[in-house]
């Protein structure tokens, strides 16, 4: 079964359409005023309209005051939001009850340790997001284009339902699919020709190859 697929910095009508046109099934707006895909409310609430009812669109912030929550749910009307900071489980569940919108935690992982930082959300968060922790001197929590070990989520109870995040492009989705068999997948960096300048070709192949991943085995010999 083909895993859920998320395109993330989504800042463009052609790009939302390709995603569209080739099953994505989460669309997430950055609102991260630092990162190359920060997109303004007014202008993800345009972008998202073809979205609405074809696949999850999903409000990407981090650590936002309700001010900032207050505008963006208001505008653009997430089916998710996204929270990619350092927000506890008191603070998740304080938004939830804001606005009544489930919550995908983004954690960010190198080692074990990290992943069992889902317990305390357990019950909370409605999904996680498994995403690497960002390299050295980067101001950015997420988008960094880096990878961590996906073994790692062999540790994971088989229950959290989660999708796997962090450097994956049309060259490793298909190993990071074999190791994990992740319920999700999301990229950003990895369909993008440069910083927040996602490629149709990219999209197209990043699918293709999740498609690819996903084909049955066929079976060789032959039948008598
Ligand atoms: O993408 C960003 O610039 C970003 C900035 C701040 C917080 C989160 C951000 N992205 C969230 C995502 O869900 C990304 O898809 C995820 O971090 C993976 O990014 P990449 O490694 O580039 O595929």
């Amino acid at each position: 079964m083909r895993p859920d697929i998320k395109i993330c910095g989504l800042k463009t009508p052609e790009t939302v359409e390709r995603a569209l046109k080739r099953g994505a099934t989460h669309i997430g707006f950055n609102f991260f005023q630092k990162s190359p895909r920060y997109v303004e409310p007014d202008i993800a609430g345009r972008l998202a309209e073809p979205a609405r009812g074809k696949a999850k669109i999903v409000a990407v912030v981090v650590d936002p005051s309700n001010d900032d929550l207050d505008e963006i749910v208001a505008i653009l009307r997430p089916d998710m939001l996204q929270l990619h900071g350092s927000e506890s489980p008191e603070r998740v569940l304080t938004i939830k009850a804001m606005y009544g919108i489930p919550v995908i935690k983004a954690l960010s992982v190198r080692t074990t340790d990290d992943l069992k930082r889902v317990e305390a959300y357990i019950g909370i968060a409605d999904r996680f997001l498994f995403d690497a922790k960002p390299p050295k001197g980067s101001e950015l929590p997420g988008g960094n284009g880096v990878s961590f070990d996906w073994g790692l989520l062999t540790w994971l109870d088989g229950n959290v339902d989660y999708m796997l995040s962090g450097g994956l492009n049309k060259a490793n989705v298909g190993q990071a699919l074999a190791m994990t068999k992740a319920p999700g997948v999301d990229t950003a960096s990895g369909v993008e020709s440069a910083p927040g300048v996602k490629s149709l070709d990219m999209i197209d192949e990043f699918f293709d190859a999740v498609e690819q991943a996903c084909m049955p085995e066929t079976t060789t010999g032959s039948v008598n």
